[in-house]
């Protein structure tokens, strides 16, 4: 579904995606690993659009996205969700999942689409008529998701989804991904827990200082702890 290869960024003098290649296959959870500063979110947010890159291809559902601006990737099927969930202050929850069909041309579909969505995210569906902001950091982190979720994308990215939450929530959290994969949407996760990341993945990339040092199945990197202290180790 998402073939990166070659992929190099900037950020002014810093070199900090060099030469990265992945792919993410139809209906799998990858996970991206490494240590802080590694560049996890550069490729995220390269792949995305929101920074250019400085030469690679980035194929997505064998559309050629690289020279598409950051909106027409979107419109492809593809959604991101930052590290920061950017969650709209003053508006409900009901209110920021509408923002999330406002850009896709099909808003006639915005209250069936909540009600799917609410299905999926029970904590979010018995507080829609609630001010967004007013949610617990890990209900503002399903409500960022639920919100991509809205455009039906083919594919999402998710940036350190858990950062933050408590560990009942993140259970919730990484169970809702499995569910999500089981209804067809393909997962690209950045995540720095390592051994749940690894438990809900079907493949997992290693990156360092800018470079892919290590790729394989989630179960062997699980297994593998040599490999983990080596590269993920905080
Ligand atoms: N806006 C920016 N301007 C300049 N340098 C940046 C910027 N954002 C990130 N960097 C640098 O790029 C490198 C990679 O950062 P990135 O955020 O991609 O790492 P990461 O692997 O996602 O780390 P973390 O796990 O801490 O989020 C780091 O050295 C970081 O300091």
């Amino acid at each position: 579904m998402l073939q990166v290869r070659g992929l190099n960024a900037w950020y002014d003098h810093s070199h900090v995606v060099q030469d990265i290649a992945f792919e993410v296959r139809r209906g799998e959870i990858v996970t991206l690993m490494g240590r802080n500063g590694a560049g996890k979110t550069t490729t995220l947010r390269t792949v995305m659009g929101l920074l250019a890159r400085s030469a690679g291809e980035i194929v997505f559902d064998g559309q050629p996205l690289h020279r598409q601006r950051a909106h027409a990737r979107y419109h492809q099927g593809l959604a991101y969700v930052p590290e920061d969930r950017r969650i709209v202050a003053g508006l409900t929850v009901r209110e920021n999942l509408q923002l999330g069909l406002l850009a896709s041309g099909r808003r006639a579909e915005t209250n069936a689409m909540i009600d799917e969505i609410a299905e999926t995210f029970p904590r979010l569906k018995e507080r829609l008529a609630q001010e967004a902001t007013s949610l617990s950091g890990g209900e503002q982190q399903m409500l960022a998701i639920a919100r991509a979720m809205m455009a039906r994308p083919k594919m999402i990215l998710l940036d350190e989804p858990s950062e933050g939450i408590m560990p009942l929530l993140v259970h919730e959290m990484f169970r809702l991904f499995v569910r999500m994969k089981q209804q067809g949407t393909t997962i690209l996760l950045v995540e720095q827990n390592v051994e749940r990341a690894l438990s809900i993945s079907d493949r997992a990339y290693i990156l360092d200082q800018g470079h892919v040092v290590h790729e394989g199945r989630a179960e062997d990197l699980l297994a593998d702890t040599e490999i983990q202290n080596r590269y993920c180790a905080v």
